[in-house]
């Protein structure tokens, strides 16, 4: 046989199996590629361990009688799917409501922009972003604000790729992250001109210990905002569907339990707070946020297929299937509570600390 087609079809096959394993799927042209998946700061040979240990412990969220071991295995978490967000969804680990004519990045990046203009803070402000992630929402907000962010995230993994992308971006000068406890911070009191909070205070066992942090770093007269994860005014505590899905929810994202959206006000006000306003951002005319999720079965098996191909021949560690597994599953739970409208994942509330 002629060399020429031999080459030819070796070319082909072989660009072909290098887009469906370094390329396909990724969520952005410069995001994480799936060659890259990794346990984040979990050893490759360790990560099966981990994900049993953190399903064993959350699987039945109602029951986790040890709440102070809960930051600790939300560590854990996103040390299992911090690559698969990057990858399937982008630096951005929250939800946005679809926006006509905009993109998935264009959507997210004025969801986050909102947040800051509700802060009221000006360029050279010193603003904190409590559960920052990889930094997609602090880099939009320095971007627009021209605001100074500091970022605290529980877990390492993060703290490093977000470095990664704000040096990338150029905004390391603006942008700062810190490895730590947003229920034990390491900022003076009085510290910061605002702080923001993205779909991230839902993993506090108590919601009151997280919004009293913030409380002491905030200087007075200062502003907060938070979108938060909650159940809605259709919600029903009865309803064998609803508790199914609310408890999909919670164990497929690291959740010691979700607030009814009518618990977060009083909330606030028993740590100081004066609640200037909320509103369900999700509410009409916003456009459904889970429309994102609804990618399709072909998308996910895709992804799942190449996870699995992935994993056999030992490029992602050993659990990364049965990582991508639960994920795949939650979207669904996630799916059901939009369109049932019993769960929201952007409850915003702002608050001021009284001068
Ligand atoms: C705020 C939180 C995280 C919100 C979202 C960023 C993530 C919640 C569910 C995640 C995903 C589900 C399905 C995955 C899919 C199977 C995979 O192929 C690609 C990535 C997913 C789409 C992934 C992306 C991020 C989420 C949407 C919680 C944790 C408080
Ligand atoms: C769903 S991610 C959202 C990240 C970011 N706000 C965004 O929108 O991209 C939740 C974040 O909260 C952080 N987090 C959860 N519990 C925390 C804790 N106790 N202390 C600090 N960060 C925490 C996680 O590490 C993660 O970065």
């Amino acid at each position: 046989m002629d060399t020429l087609p031999l080459l030819f079809t070796a070319v082909v096959i072989g660009g072909g199996l290098y887009w469906f394993i370094c390329i396909l799927g990724s969520a952005e042209r410069k995001g994480k590629r799936a060659v890259n998946l990794s346990g984040g700061s979990i050893d490759d040979d360790k990560v099966q361990d981990n994900y049993d240990s953190y399903w064993s412990f959350f699987k039945t969220p109602k029951h986790i009688e040890k709440s102070d071991k809960v930051p600790a295995f939300v560590d854990t978490f996103y040390n299992l799917v911090t690559d698969i967000y990057e990858w399937g969804w982008g630096q951005s680990f929250h939800f946005s409501p679809c926006l006509p004519g905009k993109s998935n990045l264009e959507a997210t990046q004025m969801h986050e922009e909102m947040a800051v203009d509700l802060l009221e803070v000006k360029p050279g402000d010193k603003i904190l972003d409590a559960g920052c992630g990889v930094g997609g929402p602090m880099r939009a907000i320095a971007a627009h604000s021209g605001a100074n962010v500091v970022g605290i995230t529980i877990n390492e993994y993060q703290v490093n790729r977000a470095r990664l992308h704000n040096q990338k971006a150029g905004l390391d000068g603006l942008c700062q992250v810190v490895c730590g406890n947003f229920l034990e911070m390491p900022f003076e009191d009085n510290t910061f001109d605002g702080v923001y909070s993205i779909e991230a205070t839902c993993h506090a066992p108590k919601l009151e210990d997280v919004y009293a942090e913030i409380y002491r770093v905030l200087k007075p007269g200062a502003l907060y905002v938070s979108y938060e994860w909650v159940t809605t005014e259709f919600y029903d505590g009865e309803n064998e569907e609803h508790i199914e899905i609310i408890q999909g929810i919670e164990r497929g994202d690291a959740l010691p339990g979700l607030r009814h959206y009518s618990d977060i006000a009083e909330i606030a006000k028993k740590v100081g707070f004066e609640v200037v306003k909320e509103k369900d951002l999700a509410k009409p005319p916003a456009r459904p946020w889970w429309t994102r999720l609804k990618m399709g079965r072909i998308a996910y098996w895709r992804n799942h297929i190449l996870v699995m191909i992935l994993s056999f021949l030992g490029i992602a560690p050993k659990g990364t299937v049965d990582v991508h597994e639960m994920l795949f599953v939650t979207a669904d739970y996630l799916t059901r509570g939009g369109e049932t409208k019993i769960f929201t994942p952007m409850h915003m509330i702002l608050c001021r600390k009284p001068k």
